[in-house]
């Protein structure tokens, strides 16, 4: 298989022919049928879906539930990940809440406020516009001085620009947490879909203080919740219950697909995910694209690959906690591309059954009938445990033949 990957695959055994005596061909040829053997009882699984749709989230869960616990140089790298995360939502939603024309709002917040000797949220937000917005500010503090004593500090492997934010993270917190706890804020937060922010962040949102103590170290959950762009395709082996996994995760953004064809041989099944909740979002590398559509067209090329003719396909109706928060404020029929919605507003049940049958309509012949679609919440490791054991019991009674599965839970 062509992938790059985190954990490279076993070299196969090769040795040119001519180079090679008779009882040394004998072992090449044992060594080739060993591998053979274990690459047929090996079960390689593919993550496919368009970006952000919570592929590395499932990555990242077989870990938590199959896998080694994470090291502490991980985790200082995914503790400055997170604050850079909390930056880079903090800056689209600041600029946000100015588009929309909410500084009087915000004005009047503040008046009505006794803040003592603290800042109002006005001050806040107008720190936050010089310092992340607008860059209008003078340069940042010393790095080192902030992040003396600091269990996390500045990390390396996250790369220069979340070692960049993560610092103005570090310098802005007060302000971030004065103006995420206004009102005007939570009109922002719900006003959010077009400026393409990470959900999940609004937990990072409500715990500022945590996150900002020099002794903050990135629980499970944080890891999870945690946002990287994939730009490489990556691949881990877990051994569960004597069956041997290879997991294999991509960038699913426009500009890393052209990396999938090479991880296309030899997959026991491709596991397709799409967030549910991205149905009033645009794409962050199109911002005319409507997510949902660009994930159905996706799907639809998927299974009609002929590469994966006698492949399982899966499908993971994901991000299902924030489209149950989300269908209470944000019809599914106001948007263009899914006026034809008919059901009710503000139900949960009848969104997702609405979705179902536009994955299904994107097949060419019935064969997904028999299918089983998860519905699934990526960063919650019980659901995820649940979805993937019944993923994993059924791919190794090798029972799924180019189908996919369908499971209320
Ligand atoms: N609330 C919530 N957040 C989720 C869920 N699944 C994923 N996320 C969050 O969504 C963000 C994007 O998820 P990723 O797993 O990075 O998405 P991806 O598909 O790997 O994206 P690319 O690497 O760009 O292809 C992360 O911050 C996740 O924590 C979910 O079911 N619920
Ligand atoms: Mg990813």
């Amino acid at each position: 298989m062509g992938c790059g990957s985190s954990t490279p695959a076993e070299p196969a055994p090769s040795v040119a022919p001519s180079t090679v005596s008779a009882p040394a061909n004998k072992e090449v040829e044992n060594a080739l049928e060993a591998a053979k053997v274990e690459d047929e009882g090996k079960i390689k699984m593919l993550l496919l879906g368009a970006g952000e749709s919570g592929k590395s989230t499932i990555f990242k869960q077989m870990r938590v539930l199959y896998g080694k616990p994470r090291s502490d140089d991980d985790l200082k790298m995914f503790g400055c990940v997170a604050r850079s995360n909390i930056t880079v939502v903090m800056r689209k939603l600041v600029a946000h809440l100015r588009d929309l024309g909410l500084e009087e709002d915000l004005d009047n917040e503040s008046k009505a406020m006794d803040v003592g000797d603290g800042m109002t949220p006005r001050q806040a937000y107008d720190e936050l516009l010089a310092h992340l917005v607008d860059m209008t500010a003078d340069a940042p503090q010393d790095e080192s001085e902030v992040y003396a004593g600091d269990w996390v500090g500045a990390n390396q492997r996250a790369g220069m620009g979340a070692n960049a934010d993560a610092l103005l993270f570090m310098q802005h917190h007060d302000c971030i947490k004065t103006l995420w706890n206004t009102e005007t804020m939570k009109i922002v937060w719900n006003k959010r879909a077009p400026i393409n922010v990470i959900d999940a962040h609004f937990n990072y949102l409500n715990d500022i203080d945590r996150i900002a103590a020099k002794d903050f170290k990135p629980t499970t959950q944080d890891v999870l919740m945690s946002r990287v762009r994939t730009t490489q395709v990556i691949q881990e082996k877990y051994k569960i219950d004597g069956i041997d996994f290879e997991i294999i995760d991509v960038g699913g953004q426009r500009s890393e697909r052209r990396k999938w064809i090479d991880c296309f041989d030899n997959v026991t099944a491709v596991i397709f995910i799409a967030a549910l909740s991205e149905y009033d979002q645009t794409l962050a590398e199109a911002k005319r694209t409507n997510r949902m559509v660009e994930a159905l067209e996706l799907f639809r090329s998927v299974c009609n690959n002929r590469a994966f003719e006698n492949t399982s396909i899966l499908l993971f109706l994901n991000k299902k906690d924030i489209f149950a928060e989300k269908i209470m404020y944000s019809d599914i029929a106001d948007q263009r591309a899914f006026s034809d919605y008919s059901g009710p507003t503000q139900n949960y049940d009848e969104g997702v059954l609405y979705f179902i049958q536009k994955f299904k309509d994107c097949l060419l012949d019935d064969d997904f009938n028999d299918s089983f679609i998860h519905t699934t919440c990526a960063t919650d490791t019980s659901n995820m445990q649940f979805v993937l054991d019944s993923t994993r019991t059924i791919l190794m009674a090798g029972n799924l033949k180019k189908s996919g599965f369908l499971g209320a839970d």
